[in-house]
């Protein structure tokens, strides 16, 4: 197929005959609404097309100045056009220069992982037209539809050696020891992305009856995350609130159970984990510690916004129509800058010690986050880079603001399409 003025063309190779294959919303074709899928192409300007190739076609439109005249016979009737607009975002990225099974290059559209979509024709089962958010007036472009994308996938997966999992660990090892598993995948929420190239969204204005939405921090270990969480939790106790997690340790002196920690035995803690109880959970100094889904409602039921931080493999698990995470992954700045504002940090090394920061570190920290962008970018709702503490944490602010307030397009997954 080829593009002619926002339609694509097609040879029919038994009678040579020329037809409009799919009119691109929003182009040229579409605008006149003169043209439509399956009309067949006579005359272009005078010039009889039958048994021409396509590229003839185009080569006699590029050639040709002032008014274009076509000269068609129609395909009737017409099918209906009117169908409900979908909104997707991308779990993949496309280019449609890239890809040998598109009828049409000129048509694709590329888009990235994490854009959205606004699909405008789905009547085509192999290729979709869609719009690339937020330019909804621009002309559309050929999309592959999901089905496509799995019988591609199919063909690539059945070419390629396996290649193992690549699973981001934690930088510093004082973090693996608590958050080294999550195994708590919830089976209603365990995710198809990746099986699914597109995740439909919702326009979502939250009702003040709502529970607030679960604002989830993550970011490479050092970053900062656990800082700008507690710095938001101390200066707007009666908005933000962690969930109280839960641990087989003894209490200390001064700590209160259900204030500090749910303070459970080890076979209790075991019982919550074989059911999926806990969002993440981990072993640090033989004492186990977990956050489960409850302390989250909890917080959420009270009408405060409950911040968490999670590893990114942990995403799935709290990506649930209930909790609507909005998700904010906390970016380093250039390492220039990291290494301008964190004179007086310290991060935990091996466990146990405090320790500065060292060129290496911060090197580690970007690279960390280079993994995380490429491999969950997809399900970042925004981005905050993690430079001035304080304009980090105003941003921050806002952008929770703005999360429970209603985004034009919510990014947050509802449902993943299956
Ligand atoms: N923007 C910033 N400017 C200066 N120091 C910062 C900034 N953000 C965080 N820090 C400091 O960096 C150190 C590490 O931060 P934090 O403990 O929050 O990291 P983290 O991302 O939670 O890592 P981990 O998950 O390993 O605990 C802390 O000393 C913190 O105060």
């Amino acid at each position: 197929q080829n593009t002619c003025c926002g339609a694509t063309i097609k040879k029919d190779e038994k009678t040579g005959e020329i037809f409009i294959a799919r009119v691109i919303h929003g182009g040229l074709a579409d605008r006149s609404g003169l043209l439509y899928p399956g009309d067949k192409l006579v005359e272009v300007n005078g010039e009889p097309v039958e048994g021409l190739e396509p590229v003839q076609v185009i080569q006699i439109l590029i050639h040709s100045q002032g008014t274009i005249l076509f000269k068609v016979i129609p395909n009737s009737p017409q099918p209906p056009t009117s169908q409900a607009t979908l909104y997707m975002r991308a779990m993949v990225d496309y280019n449609p220069l890239q890809d040998p099974s598109i009828p049409c290059p000129d048509a694709g559209m590329a888009f990235s992982k994490g854009d959205l979509l606004q699909i405008v024709d789905q009547r085509d089962v192999q290729w979709w037209q869609a719009r690339l958010l937020p330019n909804t007036t621009d002309c559309a472009g050929l999309v592959p539809s999901p089905s496509h994308f799995k019988s591609k996938k199919r063909e690539f997966w059945w070419s390629q050696s396996y290649q193992a999992h690549t699973c981001i660990k934690s930088l510093f090892d004082g973090l693996i020891a608590v958050r080294q598993s999550c195994q708590s995948c919830n089976p209603n929420s365990c995710h198809s992305a990746s099986t699914s190239p597109y995740e439909e969204v919702l326009n979502y204005q939250r009702n003040r009856s709502e529970p607030p939405r679960l604002i989830v921090l993550l970011g490479p270990s050092g970053v900062g995350v656990n800082e700008l969480r507690r710095r938001l939790i101390k200066i707007n106790p009666n908005t933000f609130q962690g969930p109280i997690p839960y641990t087989t340790r003894l209490p200390r002196s001064g700590e209160v159970n259900g204030r500090e920690y749910h303070f459970i035995t080890k076979e209790l803690f075991e019982y919550l984990m074989v059911n999926h109880k806990f969002i993440e959970y981990g072993e640090h100094k033989r004492h186990l510690y977990g956050t489960c889904f409850d302390s989250i409602k909890d917080v959420l039921d009270s009408g405060k916004t409950c911040i968490i931080d999670i590893e990114p493999h942990c995403i799935h698990a709290v990506r649930t129509k209930k909790l609507k995470p909005y998700i904010i992954f906390v970016k380093p700045p250039s390492l220039e800058h990291m290494k301008l504002t964190r004179t007086d940090a310290k991060f935990i090394a091996n466990s146990y010690f405090k320790t500065s920061f060292r060129d290496e570190d911060f090197e580690k920290i970007e690279e960390a986050a280079r993994i995380m962008e490429a491999q969950y970018s997809q399900f970042f709702d925004c981005v905050i880079v993690n430079d001035r503490l304080q304009d980090t944490c105003m941003d921050l602010f806002a952008a929770i603001q703005h999360a429970q307030e209603g985004a034009t397009v919510d990014t947050s997954q509802l449902d993943q399409l299956r």
